[in-house]
């Protein structure tokens, strides 16, 4: 490697480190991040959804990669934010001094992330975390946190620090820097006053990335430097997962634990378990502590590796159409797209970053796979399953199911094949549907598996076909044709199959005349009501779920219907 090269490739894992800036909306996170690459401070508040940067060192020889996530105060992305709490390594938790509330937030955040972190089997419990009084420069008049409160607090819990900062008077931010990064054991050249910040332009940059050094011809220079990366983009979740476990697999080689079982052969059993399930379906799973390996032991990483390096799973492809601002989402799980926690995850966090996507303004939900729109929800997570499963798989049903009925985008339903149960949910949770005509079905069929329609699914349905037309599909469990949908309100036009993206295209310019904030005004007073019912009872309802579903005169119909749907299949 180049003495000189400062290339995003050439931090090895070992040196890359991801920081998440995480509190409650206006106590300075934006600005203490800032500071600390800019040197800047900005007056005007502008909320947060989630800000990416990269700095990237070179420190004694060796090339160090800081990724910052600085992510939205206000939390309506609930998935997004998981993930920042699986992916971060160290982490600053910020409150305002005159906001006490705030501080209160970070107790829950520091507990939610060592939650986060010890449900992921693979990692280590306690990440090195500091907490951030920020506003330290208000009149004492307006103090609602006293220094010796949280002083208190933090010397009671492990690899804790705590400082008081004012972003606006540059006051601790260094010190803040530093200090978590001596409690992370990470080089503390690495602070904002221990290397020369290098101003780079993006042509520099690119020759830094060519192995060119940007340094005068013939001079050396051994000092600590650190360089922003001027084109950060936040990684996908593919890369997150990725860096996340070579980042356990490292851990776990530190802590010398011995005879870890290969990854392929601890697996194989859950293959038969998880039908159609991808071995990155199965990682992910893993790597969420969702599924053990044979023997509850942690399995070895450098087999992943491989396997992340096979085509992407891609349970949900989203095409963007940045001229039109008009995204197409398409489920893609053969043979019928059934919703399992993966699927399920991945369309959660696609909304999340549609919504979070400024050019975005619509989204088509559709399929990649013919003559299904979607099966449901995938009963093999219902049939057999423990009860942490059904809790996390209702956990990502929920959160997706959020996301999409509480979207700000125009959302509509491309229904070019079967829709039954959570299909007609998804279908019935957007702003319009069209629908193939022919043989295909759609209704909530619950009843016919011996299940109940959550509350949430028949809320939804009461506000598209009414309560009488409810009250008879529920308890039927009726699965209407196309045009039977079309008379009670379910669908909203039925069109030859080879129609339905055209007639969707079509539809959409309407929508997309209306200004944007009148319509998203008028939509979330419509939907509020529907959206807080489940919101303010989503543990109450996820661990509802488990227990129903798990019973055993439950778990026989499923077995049934199973059984059914493979016998008429023979
Ligand atoms: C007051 C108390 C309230 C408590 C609330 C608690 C609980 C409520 C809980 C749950 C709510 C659940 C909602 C749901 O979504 S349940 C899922 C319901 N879905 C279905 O019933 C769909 C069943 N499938 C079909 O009807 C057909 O498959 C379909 C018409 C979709 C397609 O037919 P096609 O002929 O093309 O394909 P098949 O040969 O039938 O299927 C291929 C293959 O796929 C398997 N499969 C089908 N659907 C599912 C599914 N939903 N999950 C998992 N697997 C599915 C099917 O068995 C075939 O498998 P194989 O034989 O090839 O192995």
């Amino acid at each position: 490697m180049s003495s000189h090269l400062v290339d995003e490739c050439a931090a090895p894992p070992k040196n890359c480190f991801r920081l998440v800036v995480l509190g409650t909306a206006r106590v300075g996170k934006t600005a203490i991040v800032s500071r600390f690459l800019f040197n800047q401070y900005d007056d005007q508040y502008t909320p947060t959804i989630e800000d990416f940067h990269r700095k990237m060192y070179r420190i004694r020889g060796e090339v160090y990669r800081l990724d910052i996530l600085d992510t939205s105060g206000v939390h309506p992305f609930p998935a997004m934010r998981r993930l920042s709490f699986l992916t971060g390594d160290l982490f600053i938790l910020v409150y305002s001094v005159d906001n006490y509330e705030s501080y209160m937030e970070v107790m829950r955040l520091r507990e939610q992330i060592l939650e986060s972190k010890a449900s992921c089997k693979t990692r280590t419990a306690a990440p090195p975390m500091i907490i951030a009084g920020n506003k330290a420069d208000r009149p004492e008049s307006e103090r609602e946190v006293l220094y010796d409160e949280v002083a208190k607090w933090v010397s009671t819990v492990k690899k804790c620090a705590f400082l008081e900062t004012s972003a606006k008077k540059n006051g601790n931010i260094n010190e803040l820097f530093q200090t978590l990064f001596e409690l992370a054991k990470l080089p503390p050249e690495m602070s904002p006053s221990l290397h020369r910040r290098v101003s780079i332009g993006d042509q520099a940059w690119e020759a830094a990335k060519k192995g060119i050094s940007f340094y005068p011809r013939g001079k050396q220079d051994d000092n600590p430097l650190g360089v922003v990366s001027p084109h950060a983009r936040r990684p996908s979740l593919r890369s997150d997962l990725i860096e996340a476990e070579a980042k356990a697999e490292q851990e776990q080689r530190r802590a010398e634990k011995p005879s870890i079982p290969k990854i392929s052969s601890a697996l194989s059993p859950y293959r038969s378990q998880y039908r159609s399930c991808t071995w990155m379906s199965l990682l992910r799973q893993a790597f969420q502590g969702l599924v053990r390996p044979a023997g509850g032991q942690v399995c070895r990483l450098q087999v992943q590796h491989r396997c992340y390096n096979a085509p992407a799973a891609g349970h949900v492809q989203v095409d963007m159409n940045s001229d039109t601002g008009v995204a197409t989402v398409r489920l893609n799980r053969p043979p019928v797209n059934s919703l399992n926690l993966d699927v399920l995850t991945e369309l959660s966090i696609a909304l999340e970053k549609l919504e979070t996507d400024r050019s975005c303004r619509a989204m088509v939900l559709a399929s990649a796979v013919p003559g299904i729109f979607s099966a449901g929800l995938d009963i093999m997570e219902m049939y057999k399953s423990t009860p942490e499963r059904c809790v996390a798989f209702w956990r990502a049903l929920q959160d997706a199911w959020l996301n999409l009925y509480g979207s700000r985008l125009i959302t509509m339903a491309a229904i070019e094949g079967h829709s039954p149960a959570g299909g007609c949910l998804l279908a019935m949770s957007c702003d319009y549907r069209v629908m193939a005509d022919g043989k295909f079905q759609i209704g909530l069929n619950e009843t016919r598996l011996g299940i109940v329609a959550p509350f949430w699914f028949t809320d939804v349905m009461l506000c598209t076909i009414g309560h009488r037309e409810t009250e008879k599909a529920l308890q039927l469990g009726a699965m209407y044709s196309a045009q039977q949908a079309l008379s009670i309100g379910l669908v909203d036009k039925v069109v030859p199959a080879d129609q339905v993206m055209s007639t969707v295209q079509t539809e959409l310019k309407s929508w997309l005349q209306i200004p944007d904030a009148a319509r998203v005004i008028t939509k979330t007073s419509m939907r509020k009501q529907v959206l807080d019912r489940l919101s303010s009872q989503k543990e109450k309802d996820a661990q509802f779920f488990a227990d129903f579903i798990l019973r055993e005169s439950v778990q026989k119909s499923l077995g049934a219907y199973i059984a059914s749907l493979q016998k008429r299949k023979s």
